[in-house]
């Protein structure tokens, strides 16, 4: 059997661009600053990152905002190709992030199930045998039928959640999910994932959360602008983190 593995080497992302595409933000930055002429921003989101994570191995990121977490995250899912190093992984990816992306917002909850089924790789008859496992763990009911521009944030959650992971995802990146969804939500979520990693499969977890990480993750990553400050046990790496705060 292929074992599933996510390896970077030396990678390295750098975002540049012109401030006068950046529509009204741009604007209103450049107002802010007083300055008068789109400039360009030059940004390194990560910077030399090399890691190596193995079948079976849950894997937590800590770092404040813009440590590059996100970043790192959508590299490993393909979504970013680094401007430097190399980037390999083997095993399904499912980025468990993003969720307002493959949407079809007219489209009623139950239509997105099977459309984000078909996206994920699972065949017309699959997800007709699936959904109402699928509808009935996102637990939004009359709400299936309404179009999904209705939505709020945290039933988008329960829907995307709920599709994503009945396909038993190979590598499973997650960027926060717990946090936003209402706490009885994050429990059977949390329950689901801990199904997901006893098949033996790949987590890496972002999280600000220190309790879930704890619970999830034996192994954590500190990021800093961009660079690994300490890669290790989660207790760890947490105390290191946390006494750095203060
Ligand atoms: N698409 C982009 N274009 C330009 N800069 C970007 C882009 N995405 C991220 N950045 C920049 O890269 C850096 C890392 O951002 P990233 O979103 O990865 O941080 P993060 O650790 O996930 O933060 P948070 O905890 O706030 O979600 C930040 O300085 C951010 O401004």
């Amino acid at each position: 059997m292929t074992q599933n593995f996510i390896r970077l080497q030396n990678v390295g992302v750098r975002f540049t661009g012109d401030m006068s595409t950046d529509g009204l933000i741009g604007w209103l930055a450049r107002k802010r600053s007083g300055v008068s002429t789109p400039g360009t921003y030059n940004v390194e989101a990560l910077k030399d990152v090399t890691i190596a994570i193995e079948q079976g191995e849950r894997v937590g990121l800590v770092g404040l905002n813009g440590a590059g977490k996100s970043t790192l995250l959508k590299v490993m899912a393909g979504i970013y190709t680094p401007t430097s190093g190399i980037a390999e992984s083997e095993g399904h990816v499912c980025p468990m992030f993003e969720f307002a992306t493959g949407f079809e917002m007219h489209q009623t909850g139950r239509d997105n199930i099977r459309i984000r089924g078909l996206l994920l790789g699972m065949t017309p008859d699959e997800i007709e045998a699936k959904l109402p496992e699928i509808e009935d763990f996102t637990e939004l009911g009359e709400f299936l039928a309404y179009p999904v521009r209705t939505y709020s944030a945290g039933m988008f959650i329960r829907l995307a959640f709920a599709v994503s992971t009945s396909i038993n995802p190979e590598i499973l990146l997650i960027d926060e999910v717990m946090g936003a969804g209402d706490l009885r939500f994050a429990n059977k979520a949390k329950r689901r994932m801990f199904e997901f990693m006893e098949q033996g499969k790949i987590l890496v977890f972002s999280s600000h959360n220190f309790d879930l990480l704890k619970s999830f993750c034996a192994r954590t990553i500190w990021l800093e602008k961009g660079q690994i400050i300490m890669d290790g046990s989660t207790e760890d790496v947490i105390a290191k983190y946390e006494s750095s705060q203060r």
